[in-house]
Order: structure tokens, then C-alpha cells, then sequence
């Protein structure tokens, strides 16, 4: 039980925290593709990945991943980048939505925009397009994947916001947890200190352009 406690915790942690600071808790690793990026730029999403492999223009796996989906579950999709073929429209992410899924991060692009707009669901894409995909039964659930360029495993956290998705592997999470919480605090403190006090920024110049030469 405390175990499983733990791990909402973490969730919920990582969920304040801006992308940012968790790249920069990883070294800028483990960050997908930027292109990939949220329908809507308020949206800010922080779970566990669900991992869905397909083939291109073939979103069978999708709808096995939605079906298998514990609720808070993330639907990460390696759809391999094709920006052609929709893996899901409104549809679909709608069923997702229902079924207490958190949300849908792709290496590719969905359909119905407008519908799913309406939705008010995290879907993080390439972009949008007309086209649909067929269901052939390719792919595979849960297995490790490459997205955007990441390695995601089932169950690593992903966060994502308006600046990306980054991905944290589970062996690694209270690590960069710790780490990413200290970035954070030292953007703040940066903030308030420097924000609007010419001085300050003249003298913080002055000492990072002499310690770079
Ligand atoms: O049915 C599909 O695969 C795609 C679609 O348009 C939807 O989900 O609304
Ligand atoms: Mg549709």
C-alpha cells in the first residue's frame, strides 16, 4: 500500500514542476523530439507511460492500449513520426478521456482537432491531419519504445508541458525528482533577485562572461 502511495506522490510532484527544470535535472537528456508538442499550450500532464508501438497507418495498437489502460495511465505512441496518417481523432482520445486515461503523447499526428479541443484532454502530437489511419492489428503495448528519439519503458514518468515531453526512468525518478525541486527553487530565487535590478543583471554578466573567458 505505502508503496503504491509513494508512487501517486511522485506523480503529483512531478506534475508542478516545468519541463524545464526536469531536462535540466537530466542533463537535457531523455527529452523527445520538440516538435512534438500539446494541442493547446495550458496543458500539463505528469503519469505513467502506457508504451504503444505501431506501424504506420496502423492504430489497432492504440485502441488494445486503450482497452489495457489503468486510469492516470499516459499513452505514449511511437508512431514513428508520420505526419500523414491521424493514430487517433476525436473519437477515439474521447474513449481514452472516459476510461480515465490521462492523456496522449504521439511521434505522429491525430485528427478532429476542433473535437478534440473541445474535449479539454492533454493530446501531445507532431501536428494534425486529415488522414485516418487503418486497423490492420499491427504493434505492441508495453513494451520499451523510442518516441520523438527518447527510450520510454512501460512505467517510466512523462511529464509534458507547452516547452515539451521529457521522460524519467523509473531507476532514476527520486533522483531527478530531488534535483529538478532544486532547479526550480534556483530559477525562482534567480527571479525575484534579479527581475527589474539592472545592477544585479550587470554584475551577474560581468561575473559569467569573466568566468567563461
Ligand atoms: O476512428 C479513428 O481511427 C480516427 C478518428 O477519426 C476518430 O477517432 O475520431
Ligand atoms: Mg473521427
Amino acid at each position: 500500500m505505502e508503496g503504491i502511495t509513494l508512487k501517486h506522490n511522485i506523480i503529483d510532484q512531478f506534475q508542478q514542476i516545468p519541463t524545464t527544470c526536469i531536462s535540466d535535472a537530466m542533463q537535457g537528456m531523455n527529452n523527445l523530439d520538440p516538435r512534438v508538442k500539446p494541442l493547446t499550450e495550458e496543458y500539463r500532464i505528469a503519469g505513467r507511460a502506457l508504451t504503444v508501438q505501431m506501424p504506420v497507418g496502423d492504430n489497432m495498437a492504440v485502441l488494445r492500449a486503450i482497452r489495457e489502460a489503468k486510469p492516470g495511465d499516459i499513452l505514449v505512441v511511437d508512431a514513428k513520426g508520420d505526419e500523414y496518417r491521424a493514430i487517433a481523432g476525436d473519437f477515439v482520445v474521447g474513449m481514452a478521456q472516459s476510461l480515465g486515461i490521462k492523456g496522449i503523447i504521439v511521434d505522429g499526428t491525430i485528427r478532429d482537432i476542433l473535437g478534440i479541443k473541445k474535449l479539454h484532454f492533454p493530446v501531445f502530437s507532431r501536428g494534425t491531419t486529415a488522414v485516418a489511419s487503418g486497423k490492420a492489428g499491427g504493434g505492441e503495448i508495453n513494451i520499451p519504445i523510442s518516441c520523438g528519439g527518447a527510450p520510454v519503458h512501460p512505467g517510466d514518468i512523462v511529464v509534458g508541458d507547452a516547452d515539451g515531453v521529457v521522460v524519467v526512468s523509473q531507476a532514476l525518478e527520486q533522483e531527478v525528482l530531488r534535483n529538478a525541486l532544486a532547479k526550480l527553487d534556483k530559477d525562482n530565487m534567480r527571479a525575484a533577485q534579479y527581475s527589474g535590478n539592472p545592477e544585479k543583471i550587470i554584475q551577474y554578466l560581468d561575473e559569467i562572461i569573466g568566468t567563461a573567458q
